[in-house]
Order: C-alpha cells, then structure tokens, then sequence
C-alpha cells in the first residue's frame, strides 16, 4: 500500500461535488477517483457532497481530480474571486503574478485581465482559501485589493435554481391535475381536456425542470452508470412519449402522471437539500464562534477593532465583557471568566488570569476586559482543529454502509429488470399494455435508490456533530460504529481518573541525606522528563538548585536516569524495583509505615537514588476528578464493566479505585503490560474502550477495541485515537458510548425504513395499487423521511444525571495537609 512506502507522500483533500442524487451516483464517482494513479483512498459521502481523497502529490495533482469528476457529469464546486492587482498591466508582473498564483494550495484557474487589472481567482472549494492565497501573494511583494470577499455559496445557487425548476413545475403541473379533475367532477374549464394543451404542457415539464433527471441519467448510462435519475427519466419518458403518440392515435392519455412525478420528486429533492443542510448546523454554530473583530493593539497604543483574519501571532488584543475570544492565546493582564459550553460543552465558567491560555470561540462573561497575546491563529486554533476533525468524521464512511452501498449497486439494474417484468407480464395476461406500461412507470418511479444511499452518512453527520457539542470527537464513522459495542471500559489512573495535575505532597530523606538533595537531584532528571510526575517535581522545587546531569534518558513507565556530571555516578528517581536495577542497595528497614500510609491515601511514591544510595522518597498526589465516581457509577449502572490500569503500585491504585468505585484493579503495569492486558480481554470476547490522556498508555490506546483520549491542553489533534474528549471529564466518556449507540440505533432504523419501504413499494406498484403519480411522491418522501429521521438524533438528550442512581457524595479532598 502506497501509506506504507517511506519515499511516497500523502496529502488528503476534501472537494466539494455538486449533480449527485443516489447512492448509485457516489459510488461511481469513488470508483473513478480510487481507480486513478497515485490515490490511496478515496470516499465520497452523498449526504455531505463531498469526496475525501488520499493521494501522492507526485503522481497526480488535483487537477485530474476534477477533470475526472467532471468527465463522468458530476461537478466539483469551485469558488470565483475578483482580485484588483496593481502593475498587471506590465507583462513582467504579469506573468509572474499567474506562475505564482497557479502554485497556491487549492487554486484551480486563473484568469488575468490586464486592461482592467484585474484577476479572476478559481479556488476549489474546501481546499483553498482566498485569505491565504492574498497574503501568500502579498508576501511576495504583489499589491492586491480582494473586490468580492465573500465568494458567493455555490450550493446557495443551486439551492435557488432548484427551487425555481420546482415552482415552474408545479405552475405547468397544476393544469394538468385540473385536467383530470374535469374528467371525474366536471369543474374547470373545459379547454383544458384538449389533448394539445395537455401535450404542450406536459412537453414543458418533461423537456423544462424535467431535463435535469434526463440530462444526469444519459450521461450516467454513457459512462455505464445507472443512478436514480435513470429510474425517474426512464419512468417519465416512457409514461410521456405513450401519451405523446395516443394524443395521434386518439388513445388515452396519461400526461399528468410524468409531470406529476417529475414535480413532486423535485418538491422532494428540494426538501431533501434543505433537510440535509442541516444536517451539519453544529460545525456552522461552531465556526459562527468566531468573531468577525476584535480590539487590536495599535502602533499608537490604542486598541482598534481588526478583522480577525488580519490577526499576528504574538499581537495584542482586548476581550472586553461579552466579547467573543478570536484566537487561541494567552492571558497578559486583568483576568476574565471564560465560557467554553459551545466549544467543549464543559458547563461551568472558566476563571483565567495572567498566564492563563485562552481559546478562540470562547466567550468573556466577566465584568472587565483583560489583554491577551495571540499565539495560534487561523487553521491552527482549537476551534479550528475541532472543526477539521467533525468535518472529517462527517466525510467518512461507518463499515454499516457497506452493506447499503451493495445494495445500491445493484438497484437500479434491478428495478429497471422488474420494469420490464412487469411490462411483459401485465401486458401479455391481460393484453392491457396501457395498463402494463402504467405499472411498469409506478414500479421505476417507486423505487428509492437516495434513502438507502442517505441512511447511514445523514444519522453519522448528526451524530458526530452531536458529539461535538459535548466535546466528544469521533475519528470517524468507524469509531461512531465502534464506541456502539464497546462491552467494558479500562480506565487509565493517572490524568484520566485524576487531574494530571499531581502536586508533591511530601519528601522523605533517607538517613541524613537533606531534602534539598532529594529534591534537587530528582528535579534535574525530571527537567527532561515529559510525565505528569516530572511537572510536580518541578513545581516544588522551583527554588532548590539543581545538580548538573548528563545523558537523561526515560525508563518508560518506570522513571528517569542520568550521570551526575559531578561524577558521583548514576542518578535514578522513579519505582523501588527501577532503583534496584540500577543497583541502589534498598536499606532493611525504612519508614515503611510512614510509606504505606501515603499510599492508602492514594499518592504516589517515587523514589530518588544516587550511584548505590537511596537519597529519598517523594510522595506526589493527585486529584481525582470530579466526576468519576459519578460517571464510573453511570458506566457500571450501563452495564459496562469498568476497570483500572495503571504503572503505580496497587496501594495507591486501590486508594483511587475506592474513591470512584472501581473494584477491578490493575497495578504495576508497563504501558506494554497495559497493551497485552486490553488484548487478553478482546481475546476473550469483550470490546475494549481503553480512556487514557496518551501519557505513556499510547500503546494501549491503540490494540482497544476503541482508543478515548483525555485531551489535555489545547492540543487536541490526537490522531491515534478513536474518539477525543475535549472535555475534561469522565462522564464524557460514556456520553460517547451513548451518542454511538443512539446514532447507531439511527441507521439501523433508517436503513430498516429505505429496505422496507422499496421491499413493499415496488410489488404495490408492480401490481398497479399505486399510480405512478402516487408512486413518485412516495419515493420523493421516502428520503426526506430518512433526513429528517436523522435529523431528530439532535433532539437525544444527554443527561447528566445516573437513571435512578445518586452520585457519591463524598470529599474529593485527596490529602488533607
Ligand atoms: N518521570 C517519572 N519520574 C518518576 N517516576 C516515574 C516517572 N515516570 C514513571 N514513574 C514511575 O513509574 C510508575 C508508572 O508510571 P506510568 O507512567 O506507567 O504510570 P502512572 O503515571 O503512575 O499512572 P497511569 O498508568 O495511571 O497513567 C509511576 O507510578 C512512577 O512511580
Ligand atoms: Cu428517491
């Protein structure tokens, strides 16, 4: 595979695709893009309209992406700017101009005009990004004004002239409806009857708003593709062009069926794009977080109002009360009361003061305005590493849309055979072929080949998006299906079930060894360390002087090592038995029981050695979080089983266990331990959703069944795990299993519903109980059905509180100095 070969590179892009209607159009698209040279993967979600495609930049370019959607009739959206260029009048700034553009990420075309100065930029849409294409130019030296901002949404226009067709449609329609009418009930005027004008209008339709279905479906079948557009122009065409010769041979005439169908399937269609516009309302709130100004320290020492576009790293910017944060950075003066719910869901308010970080999309709900300094801007806040990673979950396909997808492979053959079935059978017992055709019509225009297609990624998009408002990020739909059977959870100690914010709670020399020593020769190893451990020890010993050391390396889950550059020996600070491995002679006796006792409480103990002395002991306790005995109570409640691994001695791991209620504990285990114990239990059967912050239980994050990381910091981009947990907290976890299971629950239905719905509608229509007019408003409603089903995942609610069980009122206080 191209992934695994060092020398290829990969490069992933999303691109925007316009003209598909089923499940049959998506796969034809996937199909052509996987099959040209140099991509690894491509994935086209129907409900998005987009395409994910993995690819090697050497081999082919985005160039021949397009090139190849638009030559199977489907479009790649683009984006169109005007840019006033200053010179572009002479030909060396003009030719350079357009060498440079062409290079920018995400530029399609570009087209200068040199009489008006002026450049028009193509940009594919989802890839480039005409801020970064003006300042990348700007750099280099081009004077350029942007004279439309905003490109115009090109889904926007495709929406409007939709709706258009769609009225249009049902202006010639409705007529013809009356017409039909005045055959049973005698009202409306008569002329209407007239074969002509039933002909003209229903001409209008079919070759009017119905030239799309037409369109779409020869340039599928050209391309050997059958879609839902065949289904529809075959079923209209036929239904018209019968009709077209009875009006010559004075035979009866059925033109309102094929307008009928071809209006109400794009009242449904048009529903249907509206329904699924919505479908992703949670990255739209998310991105509406940003503001559009804010207050920017100036040259002259004023703050001014700035576009957030224009804001530099390391500028400085005023939150006034109210504001909302447009950057990722760090409090410089006054402090602030922050607001995260929309990003993370964390509910309570944030105090932050100097130091502090501070994250764009955040709101400042204090009384007074504090200063901070941008450090991540743009494509590298928070914000927006959330937003990439829902959008990327959206893209993606859950494993259950396989067995849609094959479904849809052979659906439209299918459907057309049994036409066709029906059209012989019908016409030769009853020798009725008008009565024939008619059902063969009722049969292609019932079939549904869009719910199917939209039963999966429309539930995978809510419910991704879901899991964002609670800061649960999903990889991808695979981990949404994953988190579903999850069986048991294994919980990491450090930084999941406690704050990873460890504080050193006591120093125990040995002998007359002084504190300092202990203290000091442990801070220098911990300096080049990166645990939670490391940053307690640092912490306290701030102000005690550090011996110089040598060649730090980490004993991973056991401690850290050096040379003393004095050249007393080595020095060691971690676990008894990493200090007898290095040689530390253990004394016989040694404040054991003032050791046990920090350990019943739950602290850890580390242990400081130099060349074969034991210098000290260090005890350093951490805070359980809030929640977890709560939320452990909520899982086991579930049904889950829940239990406890980490590398500390089992003392202080049954003292946490205690705390939150977890009986089955593992101690004393390396992060590969950790890893092995996770896989003996999927041997066995169980699904395995291993929490961990991704300190040292890495490995283990990857063999579970499902990989939770506890994000901590800012840095969200946890690219190993299945799910991400923005949030702080336990309870996030199992909101994730619960989001999983509802979406799941979701596309099942949905997919029950799209099966079910065809399995009985095509025999009705076979059998003549539906019309085709009937017929083609049910398959148009059968999918904004399954949207809108989809849709109603966002009224889940999520409660915080155990079904029936009260949460643990205990103290948290874990050490009581
Ligand atoms: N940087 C370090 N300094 C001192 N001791 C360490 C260090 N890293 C690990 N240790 C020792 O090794 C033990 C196991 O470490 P490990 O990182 O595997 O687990 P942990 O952080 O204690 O807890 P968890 O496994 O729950 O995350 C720790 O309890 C500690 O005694
Ligand atoms: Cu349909």
């Amino acid at each position: 595979m191209a992934q695994q070969d060092p020398t290829s590179s990969q490069e992933k892009i999303t691109l925007d695709i316009g003209g598909m209607t089923c499940a049959s159009c998506s796969l034809r698209i996937e199909k052509e893009l996987s099959h040209l040279p140099g991509v690894g993967l491509a994935e086209v979600n129907l409900a998005l309209e987009k395409a994910n495609i993995v690819f090697d930049p050497r081999l082919i370019s985005p160039h021949q992406f397009v090139e190849a959607v638009t030559g199977i009739g489907y479009q790649v959206r683009q984006e169109t700017y005007r840019l006033a260029v200053e010179g572009l009048d002479e030909v060396p700034v003009k030719t350079r101009f357009e060498e440079r553009v062409a290079q920018m990420d995400g530029v399609y075309k570009v087209v200068t005009n040199a009489a008006t100065g002026t450049a028009t930029i193509t940009l594919l849409q989802g890839i480039g990004d005409i801020h970064n294409v003006v300042q990348g130019l700007e750099r280099e030296g081009f004077h350029i004004s942007l004279q439309t901002d905003q490109a115009r949404d090109p889904k926007d226009a495709e929406r409007r002239s939709a709706l258009i067709r769609l009225l249009v449609s049902l202006m010639l329609t409705i007529p013809l409806w009356l017409a039909m009418g005045e055959m049973f009930v005698r009202v409306g005027p008569r002329w209407l009857a007239n074969p002509w004008v039933q002909l003209t209008l229903a001409t209008l339709v079919q070759w009017g708003p119905g030239w799309s279905f037409t369109r779409r479906a020869y340039q599928n079948i050209r391309h050997g593709n059958a879609n839902m557009d065949v289904l529809v122009a075959l079923g209209t065409l036929s239904a018209w062009t019968f009709s077209t010769y009875n009006v010559f041979a004075h035979g009866p005439l059925f033109f309102d069926s094929s307008a009928t169908v071809i209006t109400l399937i794009l009242v449904g269609k048009y529903l249907e794009a509206v329904a699924k516009g919505r479908t992703s309302t949670a990255i739209q709130e998310m991105l509406a977080l940003r503001p559009k100004t804010s207050q920017v320290l100036q040259a002259d020492g004023t703050y001014r109002p700035t576009d957030v576009d224009a804001i530099a790293v390391g500028q400085f910017i005023q939150i006034r009360p109210g504001d909302r944060i447009p950057v990722d950075g760090v409090v410089t003066e006054g402090h602030g009361l922050v607001d995260a719910s929309l990003l993370t869901g964390e509910p309570e308010l944030q105090s932050v003061s100097v130091g502090s970080t501070v994250s764009a999309g955040t709101i400042h709900q204090g009384e007074r305005a504090f200063i901070m300094q941008a450090q991540g801007i743009g494509q590298d806040t928070m914000l927006a590493q959330i937003v990439r990673a829902v959008e990327e979950a959206q893209a993606g396909k859950a494993p259950i849309q396989r067995f849609a997808d094959r479904v849809s492979n052979v659906f439209v053959p299918t459907v057309v055979a049994l036409a066709v079935l029906t059209f012989v059978l019908t016409g030769g017992l009853t020798a009725n072929w008008t009565a024939a055709l008619l059902h063969a019509v009722a049969v292609l225009v019932v079939a549904c080949p869009c719910a199917l297609g939209l039963a999966t990624p429309t539930a995978v998009m809510v419910g991704s998006g879901m899991g964002a408002r609670y800061g649960i990020l999903y990889r991808n739909g695979e981990a949404l299906e994953r988190v579903s059977q999850v069986t048991r959870l294994a919980m990491d100690k450090t930084g999941t079930l406690t704050e990873g914010r460890p504080q050193v709670i006591a120093v125990l020399p040995y002998g007359d060894v002084l504190e300092a020593e202990v203290v000091g020769y442990a801070a220098s190893l911990e300096a080049e360390a990166n645990h939670p451990l490391s940053r307690a020890v640092l912490a306290y010993a701030h102000n005690v002087s550090r011996p110089a050391v040598e060649g730090v390396y980490t004993e991973e889950g056991r401690g850290v090592v050096g040379e003393a550059a004095s050249g007393e020996g080595t020095v060691v600070v971690g676990t008894e038995a990493l200090l007898r491995d290095y040689g530390i002679i253990w004394p016989q006796t040694w404040e054991t029981s003032q050791i046990a006792e920090w350990m019943q409480q739950g602290a850890t103990i580390i242990y400081v050695g130099l060349h074969d002395r034991l210098l000290g002991a260090i005890a350093i306790a951490d805070r359980v979080r809030d929640d977890a005995a709560f939320a452990i109570q909520r899982l086991q409640a579930n049904g889950y089983r829940v239990s406890m691994l980490t590398g500390d001695r089992l003392p202080s791991a049954h003292a946490i266990a205690a705390r939150v209620g977890i009986e089955d504990v593992h101690a004393e285990l390396s992060p590969t331990e950790k890893a092995e114990l996770i896989k003996q239990w999927q041997a066995q059967g169980e699904r395995v959703a291993m929490v961990g912050d991704g300190v040292n239980d890495a490995p283990a994050l990857a063999v579970a069944f499902v990989g939770m990381a506890v994000a901590t910091g800012s840095d969200i981009a946890m690219h190993t795990a299945d799910v991400t947990l923005v949030r702080p907290e336990i309870n996030a976890a199992g909101q994730a299993l619960l989001i999983g299971q509802r979406t799941m629950a979701k596309i099942r239905q949905n997919l029950f519903w799209a099966l079910g719905y065809n399995l009985v509608g095509i025999p009705l229509a076979a059998f003549g109980v539906i019309s085709p007019a009937l017929a083609g408003g049910a398959m148009a409603f059968s999918s904004v059905l399954v949207v809108t089903n989809s849709l109603a995942l966002r009224r889940m609610t999520i409660d915080t509180e155990p079904s029936g069980h009260q949460p643990i009122k205990e103290s948290n206080k874990l050490w009581n100095v």
